[in-house]
């Protein structure tokens, strides 16, 4: 309660920059969290002022009331709150390093991005809070300042917020993020080039995981019709992959022990075991937490990056501090479990605190044939069939390939990274291409990878093309000109281009590991190529005669009524977040945060979430 009150005193400005009403000047705050505490008597009044008949004449729930009070700062009931029509459900904070579409690399951004909106439009009360990378035309500066410490350093950093499709988005603006990346979000949130991080990496998400846990408890924009005040106390965050871990560390570190966010919990999802956040043992002491937080951190490995031997291992440390591990697929989760090497030297840790897996879902809205603003022809399950071949001329011309309606295309879309396999890819396209094949790749990534797809297009002019970029508008025509979608990933947590062509109807060739495993059946809904090598540093032979294989299996399959009815299949499945946002609502309520109820059974898109679609 009196973290409550507190954050009701300090949040009083509001939106400033765009345009909005300012209701103060913007603040600086020294000691950021005892002057909240100290002033609480002044902002008792604003809670004592709030008039709990009007309350019941709303006739909201008691959650809904709860949340109301909650936002007592807006005690003179000024205007109606968003809060009076949202009647059940939890107070949910995921925290990101990326959310779609404002800032993406990847899948990461695309799962901050679109089950957030699910929930919410199921009722929750749903906030996101990834960093503020480029100056996003819709996010609105709060003028609310927070001063955090962050090494031996006091920061200052400056919440802007949109609300769109039900969903607060808050974004954490300071220069470590804004001046570093500057928009370039394909490729520069982690570092200034694929595969080499920011040197001061640990401290932009030592200051991230800060914010994020102030957020919900200081923000009241009460300029904000759809803002019904903080969040309050009672809240569980969704940290995602290892960017992400010491948020746990910190809230009860920073806040627990001092009688805040008593009943707050934490589930850590992982996106990717592959990025851990291992760095030199020494720098424990850059996170400003205990002492007796290293045993969670503590790690040894047998590599010499960044250092030889003892480490800090900062996804360790969120599994374990957490009080629920989750990740995105129950096939991933069982490959977590199944030992060092799938595992990635966290399975004894996994094993211990349990893992469950949740299959993604995609964002239909952005990926929805009917309606695609990038393809040429729009088209459903009734068209497709007439579609396809003209959407694959469009595509042909786009890239310099001879435009045939009758040659199969095969297209690859990912980062250019080990996991995706392009190499494998690499290797084994001089070994199927011919006059009957077209492949299209599209990818950026790591520069050796970049280079040895660009080569190929020397050898094979006529019916390979490599575009190295992270281009929306060509992904699209991929999914809609393509006959089959090629994803050799030597792993795969769970994959969202998989769905993303299924939606537009066209099957993939897959590797039989983690979602991509879940989601694509074999001969119903694509090509599976069994279990590769996880191993990075080598293209095993194997692997390559996997590719070959399934590639001349696929092409024997294209054209025929077997092929036909894999396109129907494909578009006949509910892909949305609606089933896993449902699954993701069980284990979070199970983790029985104060006043957690279940949501509706609302509509992915209901009405409400409808507002202000994200168009940054
Ligand atoms: N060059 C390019 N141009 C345009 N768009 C491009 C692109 N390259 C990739 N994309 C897009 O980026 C996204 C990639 O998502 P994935 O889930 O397939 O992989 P990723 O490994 O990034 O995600 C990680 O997190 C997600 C989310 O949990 C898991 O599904 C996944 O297995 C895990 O590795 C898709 O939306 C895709 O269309």
């Amino acid at each position: 309660m009196a973290a409550m009150l507190a954050s009701h005193f300090i949040s009083k400005s509001s939106y400033g920059k765009h345009g909005g009403v300012l209701d103060s000047e913007p603040r600086t705050f020294q000691n950021r969290r005892i002057p909240y505490l100290r002033n609480q008597s002044t902002a008792y009044h604003g809670l004592r002022s709030l008039n709990m008949v009007d309350l019941l004449q709303m006739r909201t729930s008691t959650k809904a009331a709860s949340r109301l009070a909650k936002g007592a700062s807006d005690h003179a009931s000024r205007r109606p709150r968003a809060v009076v029509i949202c009647g059940s459900g939890m107070n949910l904070i995921f925290v990101g390093a990326e959310v779609a579409p404002w800032s993406k690399t990847g899948g990461l951004g695309d799962v901050v991005g679109g089950l957030p909106p699910a929930l919410a439009a199921n009722g929750h009360r749903v906030m996101t809070i990834s960093p503020r990378y480029d100056q996003y035309k819709d996010g609105w500066d709060t003028n609310v300042l927070l001063e955090i410490k962050v090494g031996d350093r006091t920061e200052t950093v400056r919440f802007f917020h949109c609300y769109k499709r039900g969903v607060d988005r808050v974004f954490v603006d300071h220069p470590m993020f804004l001046e570093k990346v500057w928009g370039k979000t394909g490729g520069k949130i982690y570092g200034p080039v694929t595969g080499i991080d920011y040197q001061d990496n640990q401290l932009r998400f030592s200051l991230f995981c800060q914010a994020a846990l102030e957020a919900p408890r200081v923000l009241n924009l009460n300029n904000s019709e759809h803002y019904s005040g903080p969040y309050g106390e009672d809240v569980v965050f969704i940290a995602n992959d290892w960017h992400t871990a010491l948020l746990p560390c910190y809230l009860k570190s920073m806040y627990k022990p001092h009688g805040i966010y008593k009943n707050a919990k934490v589930a850590f999802c992982i996106h990717n075991i592959a990025y851990q956040g291992r760095f030199a043992f020494s720098d424990f002491a850059l996170l400003n937490l205990p002492d007796n937080f290293k045993s969670s951190f503590d790690f040894i490995d047998g590599y010499d990056k960044p250092v030889k031997g003892r480490k800090i291992n900062w996804m360790k440390a969120g599994v374990l501090e957490s009080d629920r591990v989750v990740t995105v697929s129950p096939y991933y989760a069982q490959e977590l479990l199944s030992g060092k090497e799938k595992g990635v030297e966290m399975d004894n840790f996994l094993r211990t605190t349990g893992i469950t897996g949740i299959v993604n879902g995609m964002d239909v809205l952005e990926w929805n044939p009917m309606t695609d603003k990038y393809i040429s022809v729009n088209y459903d399950a009734t068209t497709v069939m007439d579609a396809k071949p003209l959407n694959k001329e469009a595509l042909q011309a786009e890239v310099g390939l001879p435009v045939d309606r009758n040659t199969p295309v095969i297209a690859f879309i990912g980062r250019l990274e080990e996991q995706k396999g392009p190499d494998i890819l690499a290797a084994a396209i001089p070994e199927f291409i011919d006059e009957n094949v077209q492949v299209i790749v599209l990818g950026t990534g790591k520069k050796h990878l970049e280079r040895q797809l660009v080569d190929l297009e020397e050898m094979f002019p006529d019916n390979y093309r490599a575009i190295i970029k992270f281009s929306a508008p060509l992904a699209h025509q991929i999914m809609a000109g393509a006959d089959i979608l090629a994803i050799p990933s030597r792993f795969e947590p769970c994959g969202l281009i998989q769905l993303q062509g299924m939606r537009y109807g066209l099957p993939s060739m897959c590797t039989t590991t983690g979602g991509l495993a879940d989601t694509v059946k074999e001969g119903f809904t694509g090509f599976h190529m069994g279990d590769f090598s996880v191993k990075c540093d080598v293209v095993d032979p194997a692997d390559v005669k996997k590719v070959v294989t399934t590639v001349k299996r696929a092409r024997a399959s294209y054209g025929t009524p077997a092929f036909a009815k894999m396109i129907q299949n494909c578009m006949a499945q509910d892909l949305s977040w609606k089933e896993p946002a449902k699954k993701w609502e069980q284990l979070l309520l199970s983790l029985e945060v104060a006043g957690s109820e279940p949501g509706l059974d609302g509509e992915e898109i209901a009405p409400l979430a409808k507002q202000n679609v994200a168009t940054p």
